[in-house]
């Protein structure tokens, strides 16, 4: 076979990968019985095993333009974000958080939030919240067109100081003041607690903190609670005490679950959180980010791990996996690196080596 046919085939192969894996996968999904237990919990029978609590479906909220963006040191020129946010939107992902409006002496990376707000706002059939640390922000956001908000406070006192240069007090009077501002306007406002686990200035945080930070921002109208092992040191056996105590002041229906995956931890932990009633989990495609303050933290888990674990369990996220790896391609060729994705970086080995045999 001629180079340039193998070519073509390779390139089939790529745009219909998604057909391919969908074919795949909805072969094993056969296999699969859902049933409630006598209590009411959704159980999942998988051949000869149950899986007790498992969701049938599941929120991904994409953080990537903004987690997965806000630490790169080099700039990434406004239109690639833009596009970047483009494709993610078209992969089915309901939630996608867009930027940060926060001082661009503290994150460089993001100081075009207006410019990248302005134009996908007229992005249609996906949600774009952008982070806000204060009114100031949040009125800069509102005028470029953000229809929705996420306020970050944290468990640990010394992260809220080098995160956002004030005490958890002062920073909950801050968010206060946001939501009564997002209330007038009816903009829904999310929340985040960062350090869920530990922190990196301050080490293991407890439980108790956690709860106390999640629960104000609930009280004070957050429509969901977005729990963040900034640090990514939590395993099943931190996370479950952390959510529990959580679970025991803010309902269950209300929490996500934001895991980064310094340890390599984060799909386990996910899934012990989908079995505790979590059923929002934010991710990031190709396992981009880290907090600038917070040494030491790597990517987020990614969100083509978190969709290719969900569509093995059968849980449905509505995204395409082809489309957000097509995305994560996107983004690595332009930052010169490869995918933090295993799955996206295996499955796209393996479509490569089909397309050598054609
Ligand atoms: C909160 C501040 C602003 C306090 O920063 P500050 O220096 O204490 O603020 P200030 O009020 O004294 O203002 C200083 C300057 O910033 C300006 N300013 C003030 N506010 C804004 C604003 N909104 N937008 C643009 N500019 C702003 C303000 O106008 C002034 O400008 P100057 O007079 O010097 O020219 C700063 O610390 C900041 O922006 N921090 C954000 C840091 C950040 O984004 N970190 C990453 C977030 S990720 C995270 O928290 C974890 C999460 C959510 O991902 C979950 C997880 O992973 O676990």
């Amino acid at each position: 076979m001629k180079d340039s046919q193998r070519r073509i085939g390779a390139s089939c192969l790529l745009e219909n990968r998604h057909t391919i894996y969908s074919n795949g996968l909805s072969q094993n999904q056969q296999n699969y019985r859902y049933f409630s237990s006598s209590s009411g919990e959704q159980n999942i029978e998988i051949g000869n095993k149950i899986i007790h609590d498992l969701p049938r479906s599941v929120k991904i909220v994409e953080v990537g333009p903004r987690d997965g963006l806000q630490n790169e040191k080099n700039m990434v020129p406004t239109h690639i974000k833009i596009e970047l946010i483009r494709r993610l939107a078209t992969s089915g992902l309901s939630v996608v958080e867009a930027t940060s409006f926060v001082s661009p002496k503290w994150v460089p990376q993001l100081a075009d939030a207006k410019d990248v707000m302005e134009v996908v706002r007229n992005i249609e059939g996906v949600r774009l919240p952008v982070l806000t640390p204060n009114l100031k922000g949040f009125e800069a956001a509102v005028a470029a067109g953000a229809k929705e908000v996420a306020v970050f406070a944290s468990a640990s006192e010394a992260f809220s100081k080098s995160n956002i240069n004030c005490t958890i007090k002062e920073s909950l009077a801050r968010y206060n003041d946001v939501s009564l501002a997002a209330k007038d306007k009816s903009i829904p406002m999310r929340g985040y607690v960062s350090c869920v686990v530990g922190c990196p200035v301050g080490g293991l945080v407890p439980p108790s903190n956690v709860a106390h930070v999640a629960k104000e921002l609930y009280d004070m109208g957050c429509y969901e609670v977005s729990l963040g092992d900034t640090i990514g040191v939590g395993t099943p056996g931190t996370v479950v005490p952390m959510l529990e105590a959580v679970m025991s002041v803010v309902p269950k229906e209300k929490l996500a679950v934001h895991f980064h995956d310094t340890y390599g931890q984060s799909l386990s932990n996910i899934l012990i959180s989908l079995q505790m009633g979590v059923s929002v989990v934010d991710s990031s495609v190709a396992g981009l980010g880290g907090c600038p303050y917070a040494k030491g933290a790597s990517g987020n888990v990614a969100t083509e791990d978190v969709v290719y674990m969900l569509n093995g369990l059968g849980i449905n996220t509505n995204v395409d996996l082809g489309k957000v790896m097509a995305a994560g391609e996107f983004i690595c060729n332009h930052l010169g690196r490869q995918s933090g994705s295993k799955a996206a970086t295996a499955l796209a080995s393996k479509v490569t080596a089909n397309a050598s045999k054609l």
